[in-house]
């Protein structure tokens, strides 16, 4: 039988930080060493909203082959005939107005966690991508890991028995040392930008109880949990430092989701994993724990109660090559491939909902983000 050449994606990266850099050297790792034939990626542009000069930096540092374009503002990225879609990798407090700005030029869009600020924006975005007919997709990098995919597949298939409850903790341990790693002006810590644990970590300890708790409900009659939380702030800025959420999802019978998330305890304090798994996913006839950060797990332990199954079985799911974003980035290239506006891995109404819900824990809290940031109107100056 004939192959067939792989779909080429042309991405055009927005922002030149920390993230966009990962993201852009993963893009440029050959998809076969992952086992990936089908699809393919190059880098045709990069987009510095501070200077030429330090788009060309980025480019040059991510080894992007020669013939990708600097651009001196995200105004000339969108407006690149030769982009296929753009990732947008600015803080949480620009998601909405860079992201809009890519689909209202026509772009299709995968756009940094925490999706927007708020579900005002995020319903906003969709709108707009529903309206062009164009992709767009919240880049939760984990959701597309074949750990979580596997993962996913075996609770639907019941191998744990009926879902009882999941726990989750993304807390990065800064201890004592929360002031001189994170100063003011920080984006984990700085208001202005939407910084604090939950819109940066707790979206996974998030993700983690929506992909088996809310995510495997039937498609089309998913029902919404009811939340219970509570909220620590950092005192130097007012930004959420540790933040516990309940969630109480309506099957019969409920289902308990909890996720923790904070910047001052730890999932790992010793870095050697003697803390346990960071997650546990626990049904009927046992249980799943899963092992590393939650936002780049690679590995996982099966435990049975007695009477199930032999256990425990131990699964290492090392990361062939790159950081682990290769494969959200396949996710975007088959769903253009196929037409697709969204992506079936984590869908729009489940990434509004998933806002829905940290609005109402930062209500809960007390948590408000300056009224400039919160806002749908659109545009605004200074993004
Ligand atoms: N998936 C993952 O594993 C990770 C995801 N993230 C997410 O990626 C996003 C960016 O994080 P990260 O790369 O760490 O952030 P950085 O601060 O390293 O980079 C953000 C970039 O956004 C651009 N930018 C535009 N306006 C501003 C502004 N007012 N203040 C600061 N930066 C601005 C800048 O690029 P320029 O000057 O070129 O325009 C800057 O370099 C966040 O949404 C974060 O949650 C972050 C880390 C890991
Ligand atoms: O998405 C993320 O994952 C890794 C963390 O270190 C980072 O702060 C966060 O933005």
């Amino acid at each position: 039988m004939a192959e067939s050449k792989p779909y080429t994606v042309r991405w055009g990266i927005l922002a030149t930080g920390g993230i966009a850099k990962t993201f852009t050297k993963d893009l440029l790792v050959d998809p076969s060493t992952r086992d990936v034939l089908d699809v393919r990626h190059t880098v045709v542009a990069a987009a510095s909203s501070t200077s030429k000069d330090r788009a060309e930096a980025f480019l040059k540092e991510c080894n992007v082959p020669s013939g990708a374009t600097a651009y001196g503002s995200y105004a000339e990225l969108v407006a690149d005939p030769s982009v296929d879609i753009i990732y947008v990798a600015t803080p949480h407090s620009h998601h909405y107005q860079n992201t809009m700005l890519c689909l209202k030029a026509g772009k299709n869009v995968l756009c940094e966690k925490a999706f927007t600020v708020n579900a005002a924006q995020a319903k906003l975005l969709v709108e707009e991508a529903k309206k062009r007919r164009l992709f767009l997709m919240e880049a939760v990098w984990t959701r597309y890991f074949p750990i979580s995919v596997e993962l996913r597949e075996m609770v639907k298939q019941g191998k744990i028995g009926t879902l009882q409850r999941v726990f989750a903790d993304l807390s990065i341990g800064e201890g004592e040392k929360i002031a001189e790693s994170f100063k003011p002006e920080n984006r984990m810590v700085n208001l202005d930008l939407a910084g604090g644990a939950l819109l940066d970590l707790g979206i996974y300890s998030i993700t983690w109880v929506f992909q088996f708790l809310y995510h495997l409900q039937p498609a089309g009659s998913r029902r919404l949990p009811s939340v219970a939380s509570s909220i620590t702030k950092y005192p130097v800025t007012g930004a959420d430092e540790m933040t516990s959420m309940i969630f109480t999802f309506p099957s019969d019978p409920p289902t308990h989701g909890i996720a923790t998330t904070a910047l001052r305890p730890a999932h790992d304090p010793d870095k050697r994993g003697t803390a346990g798994p960071a997650i546990r996913i626990q049904g009927t006839r046992g249980e799943i724990q899963v092992f590393g950060p939650a936002y780049r797990p690679t590995k996982y332990r099966l435990v049975f109660f007695p009477g199930h199954g032999e256990s425990p079985v131990d699964v290492e799911k090392p990361i062939p090559g790159g950081h682990g974003m290769m494969w959200e980035a396949d996710e975007c290239a088959r769903c253009l491939r196929d037409g697709k506006l969204e992506s079936e891995g984590l869908g729009w109404e489940e990434s509004v909902v998933i806002m829905e819900v940290m609005d109402e824990v930062r209500r809960q809290g007390g948590l408000v983000y300056p009224e400039r940031i919160e806002s749908t109107e659109y545009p605004l100056e200074g993004f």
